[in-house]
């Protein structure tokens, strides 16, 4: 099985699935931690990505983290004023950053629009690729570091990160990092890590529960490419994980994949 085939990981409903994907994160992390003696990993908005966040905070085990050694990057963001409810950054320092001793230097809000470039969302968007090509190692060909784990909540119309379906974002192949206008969810305007930065990541995890996923999860596992349905077009270099519950999982046609785990 190569990387770019997704692996599926169908829990019970979306409390246990963000539990146990809490409990995979940490491990990962941990794991990470001890190999290179730093972890990365890319947050996502939504409401899987939320709960996911809510579940590492409620975890005993998060304190086998070293928190001072963790980079924390974000695979979108909402081009809104920085201590706005709707920023995903805002959403992750309720849900869990608060609460654990990150190192601030470590932790890689994207741009804000009451940020150094304004309402400019095509500038901010550069600044935040010259800050991870500024983290990224020799090796990084892309121009973004090798992150240990992106995670991507998948959104009901398959969209990840702000790469929206047929949108001029996931036509991007050269950039790391896009602005985002007119986006069909709003707010409209956004940040956006573009595919080639997405599929730089050793692992990419997609999180989708919920009935009002299902549609979505059946299409993007379908192959219909990543115009169509940007989630079908993300993988990881060395693993793609689709952690789902089991509503989100119901509409998979059996053929494609083995039937649903507890
Ligand atoms: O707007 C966004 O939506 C998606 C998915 O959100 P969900 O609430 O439908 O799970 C999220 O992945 C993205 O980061 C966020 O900006």
């Amino acid at each position: 099985m190569t990387a770019a085939v997704p692996q599926l990981v169908v829990h019970r409903d979306k409390e246990l699935m963000a539990q146990a994907a809490a409990a995979r994160l940490i491990t990962k992390i941990v794991d990470a931690q001890s190999a290179r003696g730093t972890a990365s990993v890319v947050l996502t908005g939504g409401r899987n990505g939320n709960a996911l966040l809510a579940a590492i905070a409620a975890s005993p085990a998060r304190d086998a983290v070293d928190w001072s050694r963790l980079d924390l990057w974000w695979g979108d963001e909402r081009f809104v004023p920085s201590d706005d409810p709707e920023r995903n950054a805002v959403q992750a320092r309720d849900e869990l950053l608060d609460a654990v001793p990150v190192n601030p230097a470590r932790v890689h809000e994207m741009p804000a629009s009451d940020g150094v470039d304004g309402s400019d969302v095509e500038a901010a968007a550069a600044r935040y690729a010259e800050e991870l090509a500024k983290a990224a190692g020799p090796g990084d060909r892309t121009g973004v570091p090798a992150f240990d784990v992106l995670l991507l909540g998948v959104g009901p119309d398959t969209h990840v990160a702000s790469l929206f379906p047929e949108h001029p974002g996931v036509r991007e192949t050269e950039r790391t990092v896009v602005g985002v206008r007119g986006a069909p969810k709003p707010p409209p305007t956004r940040i956006s890590l573009t595919l080639p930065a997405i599929r730089a990541a050793r692992e990419v995890w997609l999180l989708a529960a919920g009935e009002d996923k299902a549609d979505a999860v059946a299409l993007a596992l379908s192959g219909p490419g990543e115009l169509l349905a940007p989630a079908s077009g993300v993988y990881g270099r060395s693993r793609t994980l689709w952690l789902l519950d089991r509503p989100a999982a119901a509409k998979i046609p059996p053929q494609l994949y083995p039937p649903a785990s507890a």
